[in-house]
């Protein structure tokens, strides 16, 4: 991968304005497309609002101890913002365009003619979207071939995930590119199959929906719900991840818990999928059985609980909630 790759985001939001942070510390030149057409002094505003946005990011993240304060002018140097009648000089040369839109088709189709019209030859177009399944985006480009969803997870600076969902029509030297691309920067890309809301969106948006209604419900305040995360759920599956822990706890608890909270609520959304059944009757439970998402067999697992254990510790230590033992 070239040193000198230069990237541009179609729309300059919050996730245009992540990712340029991230392209520009990473030493690359972006150039942020204001995909709205405005007057001069509403994108002379957005302008000054955008570039003081990714500053004060890198000030506060710099002030915290990640790196040197002086350095900030040199990466904001990297970082340029153009309206949407210069779209065309803010294409030119961009190795990768990631698109950042509203999540509204409309919108999305907009900014891919935009791409079409202006952008380089060779030039690799990722959406951003959160949900959309990348086969259907795949049709609004001339150049589907060229084109995949990079999901960023927000805030695009600290959040080390991105989802990549190829369309059918994706070569597979795009995703190739984009994957090392985002390596090189730190990052940790996925790849997964054209499916909507790939797997950040699509289990998020199922825990975030239940934490509104067990706020909606009077079963508890907004702030219990979020210490529950901060210090159960989110801490745990941290740590282990989710399926690993259905193999911690067992399968088959899985499949019990599912049949009585389907119940209790009457609401289809806690039945557990056929796999968690079909696992159970092939006494694939999880690390009680040897095997369950994971395979346990040919594994030190006492070695293996340790790892794990000491990455808890690590955890709580963070969360400054490791006690010694009362005497
Ligand atoms: N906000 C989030 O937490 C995350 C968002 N995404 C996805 O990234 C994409 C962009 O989201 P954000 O950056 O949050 O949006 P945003 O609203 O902060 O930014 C979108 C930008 O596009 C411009 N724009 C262009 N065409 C527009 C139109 N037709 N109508 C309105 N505004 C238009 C807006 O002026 C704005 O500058 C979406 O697809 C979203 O699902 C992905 C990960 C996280
Ligand atoms: O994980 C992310 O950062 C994003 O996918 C989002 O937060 C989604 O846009 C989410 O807010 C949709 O409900």
């Amino acid at each position: 991968m070239a040193d000198d790759v230069t990237i541009a985001c179609i729309g300059a939001g919050r996730m245009g304005r992540g990712i340029a942070q991230c392209v520009a510390y990473a030493g690359h030149e972006v150039r942020l497309i204001d995909a709205k057409e405005r007057e001069a002094d509403a994108f002379a505003k957005l302008r000054d609002e955008a570039l003081d946005e990714i500053r004060t990011a890198l000030a506060s993240i710099a002030a915290l101890g990640a790196f040197k304060v002086d350095a900030v002018p040199q990466i904001m140097e990297r970082v340029s913002i153009v309206p949407r009648g210069e779209a065309a000089t803010g294409l030119s040369g961009a190795r990768i365009v990631f698109e950042g839109v509203p999540e509204v088709t409309d919108a999305k189709r907009d900014a891919f003619a935009l791409f079409d019209a202006h952008a380089d030859g060779d030039a690799i177009l990722a959406s951003t979207t959160s949900t959309m399944l990348s086969t259907e985006l795949a049709g609004f480009t001339s150049a589907p071939e060229r084109f995949l969803n990079a999901h960023w997870l927000n805030p695009a600076f600290l959040m080390p995930l991105v989802e990549l969902s190829p369309a059918d029509e994706t070569d597979a030297e795009t995703t190739a590119f984009v994957r090392a691309y985002l390596e090189g920067m730190g990052k940790v890309p996925i790849v997964c199959k054209a499916s909507p809301g790939y797997i950040v969106p699509r289990i998020q948006a199922l825990a975030m929906n239940e934490a509104a209604r067990i706020v909606e419900e009077g079963v508890a305040s907004a702030e219990d719900v979020d210490k529950a995360v901060t210090y159960g759920f989110g801490l745990r599956f941290g740590v282990l991840g989710l399926l690993e822990f259905i193999d911690w706890g067992g399968g088959d608890i899985l499949y019990y818990a599912s049949r009585y909270l389907a119940g209790a609520f009457e609401d289809e959304r806690y039945q557990a999928p056929e796999i968690i059944s079909r696992h159970m009757e092939e006494g694939r439970i999880g690390l009680k059985t040897g095997s369950g998402f994971f395979d346990y067999s040919d594994m030190d697992v006492d070695a293996y609980r340790q790892r794990r254990m000491a990455a808890f510790l690590k955890a709580l230590d963070n969360a400054g909630l490791v006690r010694p033992p009362k005497l």
